[in-house]
């Protein structure tokens, strides 16, 4: 790491949100076990989903969770809702311990923590009317809205940019976009203080896509209502949040406000993923090329030390053998904290490519011989 020196984290002072964070999660972890055995099933394994995440999200900020296919972000997403029991870890909802709450402590929370899934397709009940759909939430948490139910759902409806005329429609007679939209109203329902959005545009059309990260947006601005906006497209992460962090394969491997994440990247692996957006390249002579070969390798036995090193193109044994702490790195702007022993330098550019496929590397070396 050379001239990088290190500073611990100090919890609560190193992120970018001013006073007590709305959630906050520290060495958060969920093992799914794998049985096996025969005549005798017995737990031979466990899937390390959420492997030790430290996450803050401040009251009315969007923070973007971004990372390749099973890192672990949707099981982050339902263990913050309390969808899915930690194995391990704690989770704080304003001020609250709230890991291990059953049912009744959990009770007045539930309403404000709220959740968009991916699917506009499957998550709304294709025999509930709209009108059913959004006031049942109000319903079981015994919510009488001044004026009533049905027009607090009018209401909704208007604010998500549908027809309040459509209360008595059903989800089939809606595009994709649209029962996003009543999506989003269901959850808008109960005046959350926190959604988490898993994906919630990934299934959409490009050309939708904007439309709903716009209410979203609109939404998380006039509400003042905080954000966990997972995604893989960080240009849509980008677009939305104010902070984001870069997980993998079952942990933070760097989290920064959204300036320095995408203008100053540290981690090899933000860099890999920034290397894939179009929309990062500033100025494309300076622009990184780094592809990544492979997949994440399995969780189930993640590799030691660091677990990017499998595939990063600057690993020592001190890498395998040393699991880097994320820390503020000396230069970086307060609350980017990153988990690496060798960052990068503050900078996008680069002077060589970066090719971690070897086949890949091998097509370009013939196309360069032949040119
Ligand atoms: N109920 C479960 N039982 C066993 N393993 C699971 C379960 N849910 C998720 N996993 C595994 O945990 C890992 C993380 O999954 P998760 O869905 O959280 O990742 P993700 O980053 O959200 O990926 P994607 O973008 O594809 O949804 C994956 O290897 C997945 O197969």
């Amino acid at each position: 790491m050379s001239k990088n020196v290190t500073l611990p984290h100090q919890q609560g002072s190193t992120d970018a949100g001013p006073g007590e964070p709305l959630l906050s999660v520290e060495g958060l972890e969920k093992h799914f076990p794998i049985y096996g055995g025969f005549p005798f099933r017995k737990q031979v394994g466990a899937v390390k989903a959420v492997d030790g995440v430290d996450l803050q999200i401040y009251p009315g900020e969007a923070l973007g969770v971004v990372g390749e296919s099973g890192c672990g972000k949707s099981t982050t997403g339902r263990l913050v809702t309390r969808l899915l029991e930690p194995t391990g870890g704690k989770i704080t909802y304003a001020g609250q311990d709230i890991t291990h709450a059953g049912r009744k402590q959990l009770a007045p929370i539930r309403s404000e923590i709220q959740m968009i899934f991916q699917d506009p397709f499957s998550s709304l009940n294709p025999r509930q009317t709209v009108g059913t759909i959004i006031k049942s939430p109000m319903e079981v948490n015994g919510i009488n809205p001044p004026g009533g139910r049905e027009t607090r759902v009018r209401e909704l409806l208007e604010t998500v940019g549908l027809n309040p005329e459509h209360y008595n429609r059903f989800p089939h007679e809606f595009s994709g976009g649209q029962r996003q939209r009543i999506g989003v109203a269901r959850a808008l329902a109960l005046e959350p203080k926190l959604i988490v959005a898993d994906e919630p545009v990934s299934a959409l059309d490009v050309s939708i896509q904007a439309q709903v990260v716009n209410l979203l947006q609109k939404v998380q601005s006039e509400l003042g209502i905080a954000f966990m906006f997972i995604a893989h497209d960080l240009a849509i992460v980008r677009h939305f949040s104010q902070r984001v962090a870069v997980m993998y394969l079952g942990k933070v491997v760097e989290v920064a406000d959204r300036d320095s994440l995408y203008t100053r990247p540290r981690h090899p692996y933000t860099h890999a993923l920034l290397s894939a957006v179009p929309e990062a390249d500033v100025d494309s002579a300076k622009k990184d090329r780094i592809r990544l070969s492979g997949d994440v390798p399995s969780p189930i036995m993640p590799p030691s030390g660091c677990r990017f090193r499998t595939r990063c193109w600057k690993a020592t044994e001190k890498c395998a053998s040393e699991d880097p702490p994320l820390v503020q790195i000396s230069g970086n702007r307060e609350g980017h904290l990153t988990a690496c022993h060798f960052p990068e330098e503050p900078t996008l550019s680069r002077g060589k490519d970066v090719v971690l496929d070897p086949a890949l590397a091998a097509l370009e070396d013939g196309h360069t011989a032949k040119d």
